[in-house]
């Protein structure tokens, strides 16, 4: 049997990628015009070609043929790394371009840095490298410190005691990409808040109008949240002495979907605004890049114009985007832990931090660029998150069990072994929060209550899926012969509709009014909600069970979070850390042992060649 068919019998393909590799068979039998064509592709060349598209549904940027393990665990009888290589540069489906040259149109993959891309993510992945560098080389319009540094030391007041927060924001004002990175709550929105009062001031200074800002995020829920921390900062910037309350004035309250930020072509993979139509903002913050794909990030990217700011947000530890990329991770990879600093640059920020203690940097075109913020401030009385969270990062499944088993930590219970918490005595204590939901009649209340509770789950499919979870929930809330828009139900839309004003990631809840009228409700609107009749709404499905893969970006006050009976593919370390740090106030694991070292020995690692090229 072929590698091809022994592939794709062993499901490691879809019917997709078995097309693909069966199309460019066929294309090359019949393309007899030279003595490279007209012969049969190697099936070693095939499979790869299908393997490649694979990688791509699987979330990676490019296939690997020195890894095929990371596609396929089932024994396979892999060809030898060397021979593979050999036989696609020889193939005439293959090209080799130059680093940063596009590679030839009329070749459907592209063989590089010992990867084996789908054309089309190589394109993204070269102009998102570009793009990346082009911005960070790029010194920002407005770099002055004049006039803003007593105003930076009123807000950072430990800068020169070596304050990763006050790096960041000095970092912030003298480039034009920066990246922020740290876990829930080390105050990257407070930040950033900061680094925007602090340009607004600067612009005030020098008699020009405010920097024209935009916040945006992955997800509509994402972007809300976000808004409501800047809201939040803001409020407390209020309260410094000596801070202008027309600066805060001028700082933005609203965010917006990348989506809608770059404006969406109705049919389209383009946005309205591109390298030649950039974006008309002087900075441009983003939240949660973690959850940023390689073609949105690339679109972006190119959409900044010269001289513009962006800074991301997010954490490295995070699962990556579902669709292909792990963007953060390789600019993270390229930039170093951020301690490392180019001379010049410890110099010109010694006027706003002091004499800083720092290595001799490698000298890549990010070093410099990214600051990891450590310190966690969020404060819950009831929730003693971080331990849990720390030994989850980094793997240590030892730790993670002792303290799950020693009931040590505020607000976190185990039930270990546990597989279905909707049976036994817990089904009552679930079940009778998202009641409460039933007898709500006010919208903007229920959908406050909507984040009260969220059971968590790795899979989608089967008997421990979110889709059977739901089912389960909604009939034990509803009956059987249900309405299927209950009133109380709640829903996830799970993609995004321009038109609707509704995103992939928005929750919202089905209410009768006085009239019988079923309403689904969603947050927005000048009235704080706004309504749509259940059948016009995007696709969306219930919400009272979520994968962790949709919680991302949201928290909810409890979180159950329910692993596999046995371990699967889509567990890792940084699946469980998202699950646990969307909790607010309490946090259940339902989980055997054994499945909680597997996942921890995993990670949620993308093939990509983005920091390779962001090296160079
Ligand atoms: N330097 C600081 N001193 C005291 N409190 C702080 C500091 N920085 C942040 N905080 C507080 O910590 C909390 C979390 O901050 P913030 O929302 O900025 O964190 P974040 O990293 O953006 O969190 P998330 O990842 O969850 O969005 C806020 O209540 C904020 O006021």
């Amino acid at each position: 049997m072929s590698l091809l068919d022994a592939l794709y019998r062993a499901g490691a393909l879809n019917t997709l990628d078995h097309a693909f590799a069966q199309s460019l068979r066929r294309l090359g039998r019949r393309d007899t015009s030279s003595d490279l064509f007209g012969t049969d592709a190697p099936d070693a060349v095939l499979a790869a070609a299908a393997l490649a598209s694979q990688s791509v549904a699987r979330g990676h940027a490019a296939f690997d043929p020195a890894q095929p393990s990371w596609l396929q665990d089932d024994a396979i009888a892999w060809p030898n790394a060397k021979a593979w290589r050999d036989a696609l540069q020889a193939s005439q489906w293959v090209s080799e371009p130059q680093a940063d040259a596009v590679a030839a149109g009329d070749r459907p993959l592209v063989w590089e840095n010992g990867l084996l891309y789908l054309r089309r993510y190589r394109e993204y992945e070269r102009r998102l490298g570009i793009g990346l560098k082009r911005i960070a080389a790029a010194r920002p319009q407005s770099d002055g410190l004049d006039g803003i540094a007593s105003l930076f030391a009123k807000l950072f007041p430990h800068a020169r005691d070596g304050d990763r927060q006050a790096r960041a924001a000095a970092l912030a004002l003298l480039q034009s990409l920066l990246l922020v990175t740290g876990g829930p709550g080390t105050g990257k929105t407070t930040t950033i808040t900061r680094v925007l009062l602090l340009l607004i001031a600067q612009a005030h200074h020098a008699g020009l109008p405010s920097p024209r800002i935009a916040l945006a995020a992955p997800t509509g829920r994402a972007a809300e949240r976000m808004a409501e921390s800047l809201r939040a900062a803001s409020v407390q910037l209020r309260a410094i002495e000596g801070v202008d309350d027309a600066l805060c004035d001028a700082l933005p309250e609203a965010a917006s979907t990348l989506h809608r930020l770059l404006g969406t072509i109705p049919g389209s993979p383009r946005f309205r605004h591109d390298a030649s139509n950039p974006l008309s903002f002087d900075v441009i913050v983003v939240d949660e890049a973690s959850m940023v794909d390689l073609p949105l990030m690339c679109k972006l990217v190119e959409a900044v114009a010269d001289g513009a700011r962006l800074i991301l947000l997010g954490d490295r530890d995070q699962l990556p985007s579902i669709e292909a990329g792990d963007v953060l991770a390789a600019i993270t990879d390229a930039a170093g832990e951020g301690d490392a600093l180019p001379a010049s640059l410890v110099h010109r920020l010694q006027p706003l931090l002091g004499d800083i203690a720092t290595t001799p940097s490698a000298g890549t075109p990010l070093s410099g660029h990214r600051v990891q913020l450590l310190r966690g401030y969020r404060q819950s009385q009831s929730l003693d998150l971080a331990p849990l969270a720390d030994a989850l990062r980094v793997g240590d499944a030892d730790r993670t069990i002792e303290l799950l088993r020693g009931n040590v930590l505020d607000g976190i219970h185990y039930h270990e072994g546990v597989t279905d918490p909707l049976l036994g005595p817990r089904r009552e204590t679930l079940l009778s929060v998202w009641r409460g939901l039933l007898e709500l009649d006010d919208p903007v209340v229920a959908l406050q209550r909507a984040s009260a509770l969220r059971v968590l789950t790795a899979l989608r499919e089967g008997a421990q899926g979110a889709g059977v979870l739901n089912a389960r929930i909604e009939e034990a809330l509803a009956g059987a012969h249900r309405d299927p828009y209950f009133h109380g139900r709640l829903l996830l839309v799970t993609e995004n509709s321009y038109r609707h004003g509704l995103f992939n990631g928005d929750i919202g809840v089905c209410q009768r009014d006085a009239k019988g009228h079923t309403v689904a409700w969603f947050a927005g609107g000048s009235e704080g909600v706004r309504g749509f009749h259940p059948a016009a709404l995007p696709a969306h499905t219930g919400a009272f069970a979520m994968t962790v893969h949709k919680a991302q970006g949201s928290e909810f006050d409890t979180v159950w979070l329910l692993l596999p009976r046995q371990d699967a593919r889509t567990l890792s370390r940084e699946l469980l850390y998202t699950a646990v740090t969307r909790a607010r106030s309490e946090l259940h694991v339902c989980a055997s042992e054994t499945v909680l070292h597997a996942a921890l020995a995993r990670h949620a690692a993308r093939v990509s060649g983005l920091a390779w090229r962001l090296r160079g």
